[in-house]
This record gives C-alpha cells, sequence and structure tokens, in this order.
C-alpha cells in the first residue's frame, strides 16, 4: 500500500504536487492519471525518496523509503527506462541491483527470462531499443519480488504488442494481489488497464474513484439527430416527451431516446433526417473535461481544445473501451510467483 498525506512539492513559486493525500490499495491497478505536467512524475519520485517533499508525507506499507532496507524487496519501480549505465550488459546491470538488495543471482536469469529478454542478456543496454529498454527497467522492478510496483508512463513508445504485454503484465501483478501503481496521461489506456483512478492537475487530487464509476459517470449515451426541418422535429420529440438538446452545429442531442425510436416516429410525421446516430462520449472525453482548467501547455490552431474550461472538445467518438473488453489471454510470465511457496516472507 502506498499511502500519501498532503504531500507536497514547490520548485521556488512553482507548486509541481499540491497537498496530494490519497492511498493506493493493493490488487488492482490504479492508474494515475493526468496531463502533462500534472505532476504525476514528482509524486512518484517522492514515493522513492528521489525528491524530498516540500511539505507532506508518503508511505510504504507504513515507512518511509528512506526506512527501509533493501528497499527493491518493498517496491519495484520503472520511472525512466533510459536511466541505466549503457556500456553495461543487461544481466550486469540486474546482477549489480541485485547484490545490492541482497537478492539472489538466481533472480536475475528469472526476470530476465519473464521480460522475455534472456537472449539479449550479454547485450549491452545502449544497443537496446525503446522497448526492450522498457522490458529491462521493468525486469528491474521485479527483482524483488517486491509487494509493490510503480510504473511511469510504461507503454510511451512501444508498439501495440509492447503495450499489450505490460498491460496483461500489470494486471497479472495486481491479481496476484500486489500494489500496481501506473501512470499515464492516456485515458483510453487506463480504461484498458484500471481498475482505480488517481486523476491530477496541476499538482492537485481532481478525482480518486474506480474506473466502473469514472465510466458509468462519464460515458454519456445519446442520439444525434440532423434535420432540415428543426422546428418541425422538436415539437415532434417534445410532444412525445422527450428532452432536446440544441447543438451549437444545428444537430439535436437526445439523451432518453434509443435510435430506432426515435427514427420511427420521425418517418411516421414524415420529417426528413439527415442524421440519426447513436453516440457515446468517450472516456477521453470526459478526462478532458475534468482536467480541462488544469491543462498547462494547450495545443494552438484549429485542432487544439480551445481555451482551458471551455468545454471545446473534439467530436464524440464510440467509446467501446471499457476495461474488460480486450480478451486476449495472460502471457505465461512470472510463473513463479503463482506458486505461494516461492514468495518470501516479510
Ligand atoms: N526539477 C524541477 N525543477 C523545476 N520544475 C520542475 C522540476 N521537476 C518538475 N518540475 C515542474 O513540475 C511540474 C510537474 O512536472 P512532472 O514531470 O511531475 O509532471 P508529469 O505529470 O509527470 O508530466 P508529464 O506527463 O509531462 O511527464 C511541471 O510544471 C514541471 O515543469
Amino acid at each position: 500500500m502506498i499511502e500519501l498525506q498532503g504531500l507536497t512539492k514547490r520548485y521556488g513559486d512553482k507548486t509541481a504536487v499540491d497537498h496530494l493525500t490519497f492511498t493506493v490499495r493493493p490488487g488492482v491497478v490504479t492508474g494515475f492519471l493526468g496531463p502533462n505536467g500534472a505532476g504525476k512524475s514528482t509524486t512518484m519520485r517522492m514515493v522513492l525518496g528521489l525528491d524530498a517533499p516540500s511539505s507532506g508525507d508518503v508511505r510504504i506499507d507504513g515507512r518511509r523509503y528512506a526506512q527501509l532496507s533493501e528497499p527493491l524487496k518493498y517496491i519495484g519501480a520503472l520511472l525512466d527506462a533510459k536511466d541505466v549505465h549503457g556500456g553495461r550488459t543487461a544481466y550486469n546491470h540486474l546482477l549489480c541491483l541485485a547484490q545490492s538488495n541482497r537478492i539472489p543471482r538466481h533472480r536475475v536469469d528469472e526476470v530476465l527470462e519473464t521480460v522475455g529478454l534472456t537472449a539479449v542478456a550479454k547485450k549491452r543496454s545502449k544497443g537496446f531499443s525503446l522497448g526492450m529498454g522498457q522490458r529491462l527497467g521493468i525486469a528491474a522492478a521485479l527483482l524483488g519480488d517486491p509487494e509493490i510496483l510503480m510504473f511511469d508512463e510504461p507503454v510511451n513508445g512501444l508498439d501495440p504488442e509492447g503495450i499489450h504485454w505490460i498491460r496483461n503484465l500489470m494486471k497479472g501483478l495486481a491479481a496476484q494481489g500486489r500494489t500496481v501503481f501506473v501512470s499515464s496521461h492516456l485515458m483510453s489506456e487506463m480504461a484498458l488497464t484500471a481498475e482505480h483512478l488517481i486523476v491530477i492537475g496541476r499538482g492537485r487530487l481532481l478525482a480518486d474513484t474506480s474506473m466502473a464509476d469514472f465510466i458509468q459517470q462519464n460515458s454519456r449515451s445519446y442520439v444525434r439527430l440532423r434535420t432540415p426541418q428543426p422546428e418541425r422535429l422538436q415539437d415532434i420529440l417534445t410532444a412525445a416527451g422527450h428532452t432536446v438538446v440544441s447543438t451549437a452545429d444545428g444537430s439535436f442531442e437526445i439523451q432518453d431516446g434509443d435510435a430506432a425510436e426515435l427514427g420511427t416516429l420521425a418517418a411516421q410525421h414524415q420529417v426528413v433526417l439527415h442524421e440519426l446516430s447513436p453516440q457515446r462520449a468517450s472516456l477521453e472525453e470526459a478526462f478532458m473535461r475534468l482536467t480541462a482548467e488544469a491543462v498547462e501547455y494547450h495545443a494552438g490552431g484549429p485542432t487544439g481544445f480551445g481555451p482551458a474550461g471551455t468545454g471545446a472538445l473534439p467530436q464524440d467518438v464510440p467509446a467501446g473501451q471499457a476495461p474488460g473488453q480486450e480478451q486476449a489471454p495472460a502471457p505465461e510470465w512470472g510463473a513463479q510467483w503463482r506458486n505461494p511457496g516461492s514468495r518470501k516472507g516479510r
């Protein structure tokens, strides 16, 4: 379990992390979401004692990171995959880490196998691709067989196979009862992976919620209607008891009807429809709406989302991304952890 209490980090007059209080619990993947510059990496660095808080506190199973002897046995983290000595082989990189935490040498072979790097174990990591570097960083995080794992933007720059592998890795670790805390700036990615969400913006907590609740509250479904006879259609819909929302582009949004019923109603009254389409607001849109005030860097030009807080957002897209929809089986990694006898006592 990771517990933050009023955690704050200031750099001069810039407050990167602002009184964050939340708990990351075991047994689920907790997504840590926020736009660029929200303070995710700074928070994670404070969890690991790499940055000192300006105020507040963060505990790992009740203790500060500095109080953990052999910390890799309690918490493993991937913060920056490039943060390795490029001149060392993958094997030696892991061996150095293992020795500094009194982790037996055979774990190096095990984690290399787990992440699929056995064949390149004796190669210097400076020649590794981004994906191989991520895998090496994950191997380091897994080395001490820790109960708590933290990954900062682990899918950045990975190909689809690598992304799929990391998703399943995180879910599998959580299913074993571990605490898995993963940052991302993509809601769509978290919707496929996380069961719980912590959302921050400008260093502040914006949401601490289950993914199921977030989806229920934010996956707005409605039917979009477009007609050259708007007044007539509006009267018909209102007379039929529907609430009609007119949008800026001249279409109608009906939240309390289904497409077949609305199409039939229009046909019965001989109203021409140019569009009749079921819509679902995407989770990405809900996330952007939530963090709109807190986005530090906006895209310019016509495709930007407009000034913070205006709610001027890109067009809805079908969500279709709820958790549990990914059908692929978990890969055969980390089989040794599924055997309770192989877990170390703490
Ligand atoms: N060492 C530092 N000195 C000054 N400002 C910093 C420092 N580290 C981070 N910041 C600032 O703190 C804020 C939070 O940065 P942080 O990297 O934690 O955000 P993030 O959510 O991880 O962003 P991203 O998704 O872009 O990685 C940013 O405005 C950043 O510029």
